[in-house]
């Protein structure tokens, strides 16, 4: 069985973060193993507290997991300080750490700040470089780029600004767009659009997460980056497809549409 890893927050109400993250490794059928950087205590309406680990503590974690079951691709997504990034970025040099997907977490769909400002900088040249993806979103991208995103000749422009100034594939997402799901891939002079028809949804909680670890699956698999963008792409739009409604805000993705025949509600 092929393996990930994801590095990233704790959701106590299982939509995004690390609980999103094992759900749709295991529904993809990847072995999935965690190092936790916080807990948050969230749930569809919002998050009312965060606890950090201690730069320590996710340093055991890691060294716990690499000298034991090797991941065969890294997911990185919540990171809210400049010394937890330190610690990923120095684990990952030392134990060779492959398929390294970057989702730089920066605000919660609730509108909660989970990256610290001094924290951005460090995560742009301490562990940027080392990825073999990055995915932002619409406004992550225009803060990584720093030119402003209002149309999809700004995403060619944004994704080609970040992905030369760190050497990777930059795939920016268009969950936030308003008429459609395109998402925008550049690498090594070239773009690729992945298109995306918007499905009629307001539960998304956790669709960013979804992808990259989706696609951190795939490439644990063997796939290409392009065809696990694809496969991932198809496994969001299926779980916001089968149209699970819980919680008073925006409420999670039905992670197993793809595996039990009766979570299979697909109003398509
Ligand atoms: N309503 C929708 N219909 C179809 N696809 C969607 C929809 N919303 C988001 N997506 C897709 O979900 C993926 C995540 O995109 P999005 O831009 O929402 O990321 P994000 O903002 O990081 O997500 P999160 O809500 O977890 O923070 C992309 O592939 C995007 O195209
Ligand atoms: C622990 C954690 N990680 C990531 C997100 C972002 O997901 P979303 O933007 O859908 O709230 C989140 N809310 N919580």
């Amino acid at each position: 069985m092929k393996t990930a890893l994801t590095i990233a927050g704790s959701d106590s109400s299982g939509g995004a973060g690390i609980q999103a993250d094992i759900k749709t490794m295991t529904a993809n059928g990847v072995y999935a193993m965690s190092a936790i950087t916080a807990l948050t205590a969230q749930n569809t309406t919002g998050v009312t507290d965060i606890v950090e680990v201690t730069p320590e503590f996710l340093g055991k974690q890691l060294d716990s997991i690499f000298t034991d079951i090797y991941p065969d691709a890294v997911k990185i997504g919540m990171v809210s300080s400049a010394g937890l990034i330190k610690t990923i970025s120095e684990k990952l040099k030392f134990y060779h750490a492959k398929n390294i997907v970057v989702d730089p977490v920066m605000v919660s769909t609730s509108g909660s700040k989970l990256l610290q400002d001094d924290a951005v900088e460090t995560l742009k040249n301490d562990i940027f470089h080392q990825a073999i993806l990055l995915t932002p979103n619409i406004p992550e991208a225009s803060v990584l780029s720093g030119i402003s995103i209002i149309n999809e000749a700004d995403m060619i422009k944004a994704a080609k600004i970040i992905s030369k100034e760190y050497g990777c594939a930059v795939l920016c997402k268009g969950g936030h767009s308003i008429n459609d799901a395109n998402d925008l891939l550049y690498y090594n002079h070239e773009y690729r659009w992945f298109i995306g028809d918007r499905v009629d949804n307001k539960n998304t909680h956790g669709t960013g997460c979804t992808l990259s670890s989706a696609i951190a699956s795939g490439l644990a698999k063997g796939m290409d980056l392009q065809g696990s963008i694809e496969f991932a792409k198809e496994y969001v739009s299926g779980a916001l497809w089968a149209m699970l409604d819980l919680g008073k805000g925006s409420g999670p993705l039905n992670h197993v549409w793809n595996v039990y025949t009766d979570a299979k509600i697909i109003n398509k």
